[in-house]
């Protein structure tokens, strides 16, 4: 994409050669006679570099420069200044200006600063598009949403962050859990210190011991030194237990013991090691019921269960999907360099209309997958996978929703060709889960 500057100048045959000059080195460039048209310019237009006269009809070209980068930061202006007149130039670059240049007797200086203005221009660009996007990354800002239950669950996160509390997030999976976690984590005092957060599925459950808790060298064939664990890692911050009903009986009384007088035993070691973490665990699992079977210790979920934050399904907060998925376009569209497209609006009533069991991070992925297809500045429904459409692939089975989840893990497994953790990955579950439901559904091999 061609770069754009602006020439403001009301000597017309001046600016219009300098503009030739500069479109024959491939610029595109606008033209305003005063100040006023200048700066409309400026808010519609993707300008890059501002060349802006001193003497103005209705303006001060050097005050401009802090007007400008009052809007746009990342632009960059060069005065042009009258013969002889260095002051001006001086007060041009101590205002925030690029460079300056004198009328008339520096044009073949034109080029190369400009090329040099442009290209720190387009570097600050980026840099702003960037710190846009993960501005949104900290805090409560990302949990997106005005929905009743998401506006409940943040005031409920916002108050416990500023405690020290074990918090429980409860949820189906992809409904934000390991966001929410992060968010308190930014919101509390540890702030300053590590988040470390396990995904406890991820690790068969000896080397989730290891992993949580470190071992001594020795306490096992390969364990040439010392190892940390997590917990120690991280030490005065946060540790979340992702898929916390993943763990085994034993490991859970270990937890327990961090919980109740934050010390642990490492592997192969004697001597108790003492730690300061807050813990926030979450799971998709109904513990109270695992509990209640025995599958769970009973003890370890009235610790955890004191205070729990429900994290609603999307398909319960309607209303917030389209801001998701502006928000996604958005995110997507930058990551692979195009503009934001428009959005037909069928497109956000088939979202609105769909179950979404994989919640945002199906939403997510779906967006992406849009952003990548897509080849004109507009996203329409035919963007949208066939699930989306009548007569799609949900419509025909038209089944209860256990049979549906079972029709597309086997459809899934199919298609990565039965290898589990890419399977898993597809469906935006843990490894453990998909085990589980492969059990629970009697999914054979294909
Ligand atoms: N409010 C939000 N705004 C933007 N993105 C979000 C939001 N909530 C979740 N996401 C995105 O959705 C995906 C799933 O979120 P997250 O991993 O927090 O869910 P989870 O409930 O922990 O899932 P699981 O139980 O499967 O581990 C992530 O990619 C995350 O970045």
């Amino acid at each position: 994409m061609k770069s754009s500057i602006l020439i403001i100048d009301d000597e017309v045959k001046l600016s219009e050669l300098m503009g030739r000059i500069l479109m024959l080195e491939g610029y595109n460039v606008l033209q305003a006679c005063n100040a006023k048209n200048g700066m409309r310019l400026i808010e519609r237009e993707d300008i890059r570099v501002v060349l802006s006269d001193v003497k103005l009809p209705d303006a001060n070209g050097l005050d401009l420069v802090e007007r400008i980068k009052k809007i746009k930061p990342y632009i960059e202006v060069i005065n042009l200044t009258a013969f002889g007149s260095i002051s001006d130039g001086v007060l041009a670059i101590k205002n925030g200006a690029f460079d300056y240049l004198t009328k008339g007797d520096d044009n073949d200086k034109i080029i190369p600063l400009v090329s040099k203005a442009i290209a720190k221009a387009n570097l600050q660009f980026q840099i702003s598009e960037i710190q846009k996007q993960t501005e949104v990354q900290h805090g409560f800002p990302i949990v997106l949403g005005q929905s009743p239950a998401i506006l409940e669950a943040v005031d409920l996160a916002k108050k416990v962050a500023k405690t020290d509390a074990t918090v429980l997030l409860l949820g189906e999976t992809g409904t934000g859990k390991e966001v929410f976690a992060e968010a308190i984590h930014v919101e509390s005092m540890r702030n300053d210190k590590p988040f470390v957060a396990v995904n406890c599925s991820a690790f068969s459950k000896e080397l989730l011991e290891s992993e949580l808790f470190g071992y001594k060298a020795g306490a096992f064939t390969g364990a040439i030194k010392d190892k940390k664990g997590l917990f120690e890692e991280a030490s005065g911050g946060t540790i979340f237990l992702d898929e916390l009903g993943e763990m085994g009986h034993d490991l859970q009384a270990k937890l327990l013991r961090v919980l109740e007088n934050g010390t642990f035993i490492k592997i192969g070691e004697t001597k108790t090691t003492k730690v300061n973490v807050r813990l926030i665990a979450a799971t998709n699992r109904d513990l109270q019921k695992e509990s209640e079977e025995g599958h769970f210790r009973l003890d370890l979920f009235y610790r955890l269960s004191g205070f729990s934050i429900v994290l609603p399904p999307l398909r319960e907060r309607v209303g917030d999907i389209e801001v998701l998925a502006r928000h996604f376009i958005r995110v997507y569209a930058a990551k692979v360099k195009k503009k934001a497209p428009e959005v037909d609006e069928r497109f956000f009533k088939l979202l609105n209309q769909h179950k979404w069991n994989g919640n945002i991070r199906e939403l997510k992925n779906v967006i992406e997958r849009v952003i990548i297809l897509m080849d004109e500045p507009l996203l329409t429904p035919k963007l949208l996978p066939n699930e989306f459409h009548n007569g799609g692939y949900y419509d025909l089975v038209a089944l209860d929703l256990n049979s549906v989840e079972k029709h597309h893990i086997r459809r899934i497994l199919k298609y990565v060709k039965g290898n589990k953790t890419e399977a898993a990955r597809v469906l935006g579950i843990g490894l453990a889960t998909l085990y589980r439901k492969i059990e629970e559904y009697h999914i054979l091999p294909n």
